[in-house]
């Protein structure tokens, strides 16, 4: 699996450990940055990672900031995604079950290291529910981007 990852000067600490300990567990990432902890704009690197993942040329993605809220929402503002801002795990195995989340956005000043490691394994290997109810609803979702 191809992981995109962005974050701004927020989360600098959170992607590098993310972009050192992924790769060791099988998975591909690719860093659309931030590179340093000068101060930048969240939407300037979340929109190129989800932009790839909306592109398909990644499979999922992982965004960062301060809290993780502007992550997300720049995120979402990408057409096919579905981003889910997560603090525990539970949220992460739901959203992967009912939503199908293709892009999950963490905040480094929210949550502790060892949380967010296991946000990230629940996320990415709790698989879609392919429940009927839920496939409805994603559609619904798309229907809303049509909708702009
Ligand atoms: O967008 C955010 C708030 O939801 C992020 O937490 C940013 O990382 C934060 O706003 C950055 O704040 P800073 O004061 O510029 O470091």
């Amino acid at each position: 699996m191809r992981v995109a990852l962005a974050c701004d000067h927020g989360a600098l600490e959170y992607k590098e450990i993310l972009k050192k300990e992924l790769p060791q567990e099988g998975y591909e990432v690719v860093d659309f940055g931030t590179y340093s902890h000068e101060s930048c704009d969240y939407p300037d690197y979340i929109a190129k990672a989800a932009q790839a993942v909306a592109k398909g040329e990644c499979d999922r993605g992982i965004v960062l900031c301060g809290t993780g809220i502007g992550a997300s929402i720049a995120a979402n503002k990408i057409k096919g995604i579905r981003c889910a801002l997560c603090s525990e795990s539970f949220s992460a195995r739901l959203t992967r079950e009912h939503n199908d989340s293709n892009i999950l956005a963490m905040g480094q000043r929210v949550i502790g290291e060892e949380v967010m490691r296991d946000i990230v394994k629940t996320w990415l290997t709790t698989p879609f529910s392919q429940g009927e109810r839920h496939k409805k609803r994603i559609a619904k979702l798309a229907r809303l981007e049509q909708a702009d």
